[in-house]
This record gives C-alpha cells, structure tokens and sequence, in this order.
C-alpha cells in the first residue's frame, strides 16, 4: 500500500518519518478556507479533507493524508501571520495566557474511505514583554507557522506549560495517524 503526506511541512514530514512509516510527499494544491465563524475544530477537519481529496484525485491507488493546524485563543482562531507586524500581535495576544492548539487530520484510503479527526493541546505561555518577542523572532521565523510560532523551535523561550501531545503542536498527531493508517 503506497501512503502519501499531502503537505509542504517539514515538520509534519519529519514526525511522520520518525514514526516508521514509508511514505512519499504530493503538496496539496488545495486553497484553505479562512472562516471565522466556523468552530475551530471543524474549520480544521475541513481543512485538511480539502488537502487530501485534492491530492487523492490524483493518487485513487494512495492512503493519502491531509491536515490543517489552528492556534486558538478565545474561539478565535490564528493561522500564519501575513507579516511579522501581525507575527508580533499575535505573541502579545497569546502572552501569559493559555491557548489551544488544533490539529485536523484527514486520511483517505484508496477507494475513498476516509478517517476524519482532530486532537487538541492545551499551551501555556510566559509573560512576553516586547524584547523577549524580539529576542525570539531573531532566532525562529514566525511567518510559516499557525499563531507566530513552533514549539520545536527554541519553544522554552516562549512556552512554560503544554497539556497533550507535542507532536500534535508541531503539526500531525502522529499516534492517532498511525493507528487511521492500521
Ligand atoms: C503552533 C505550531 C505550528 N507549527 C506549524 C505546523 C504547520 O506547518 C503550520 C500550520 O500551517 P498549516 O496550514 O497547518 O500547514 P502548512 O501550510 O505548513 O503545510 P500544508 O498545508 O502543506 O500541510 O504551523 C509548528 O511548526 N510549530 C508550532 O508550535
């Protein structure tokens, strides 16, 4: 059976990697819908079934795998910052406070079968005055991440606290993906 990772994320490619599994990597040409109203965890689902059926359309003998990563405060939610102005907003928004983090996964199975989830972490961060956001984004580039920021990346600067899974901040739960791909 051929697997397929629907992403342009090194992070998801490396998570994927270090659980065993043989995969290949077809960027997903799907658009991302950007709606404020839905809830977050669905907006995420939607997401990442966009990716992967756009990829599946052309892989129908793949198990191919899709998914979208949300940072949320307050139900409202972050995607990656259009420039380090918003990067910026976004670190003062998230100071001192607890956010979710919410992975969507879509894993489509040749024939069209489809497993559809989420998993949700709770992070905590430290109190950011301006130069700690400053002293950040000079060593992590906030721009391609959901909420200005990746955990893996010098994370202990930023976050004090996590409740569930790194792996599902970082962009894939790959336990719960592993056991869709049995
Ligand atoms: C919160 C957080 C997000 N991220 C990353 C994971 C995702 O790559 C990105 C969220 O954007 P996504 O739109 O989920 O994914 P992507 O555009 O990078 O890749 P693709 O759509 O092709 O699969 O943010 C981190 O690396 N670390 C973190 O701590």
């Amino acid at each position: 059976m051929s697997i397929v990772l629907a992403s342009s994320s090194p992070r998801r490619r490396e998570l994927l990697e270090r659980a065993g599994v043989v995969f290949e990597v077809v960027v997903s040409p799907a658009e991302e819908i950007h709606d404020a109203g839905m809830k977050p965890h669905l907006l995420c689902e939607l997401n990442a079934t966009l990716k992967a059926a756009a990829v599946a359309e052309t892989r129908p003998d793949a198990t191919v795998i899709g998914s979208d990563t949300l940072v949320f405060i307050d139900d409202m939610p972050l995607g990656k910052p259009a420039d380090m102005d918003q990067a910026r907003e976004m670190l003062r928004r998230l100071s001192g406070r607890t956010h979710q983090v919410c992975t969507g996964v879509c894993v489509i199975h040749p024939g069209g079968g489809k497993n559809v989830f989420h998993d949700l972490t709770d992070v905590t961060f430290r109190q950011l005055d301006d130069a700690t956001i400053e002293n950040y984004f000079s060593k992590v580039n906030p721009l391609d991440k959901a909420g200005a920021y990746g955990i893996q990346e010098c994370g202990e600067m930023i976050v004090s606290e996590i409740s569930g899974s790194f792996e599902n901040v970082m962009g894939l739960p790959v336990a719960k993906v592993v056991e869709a791909l049995e």
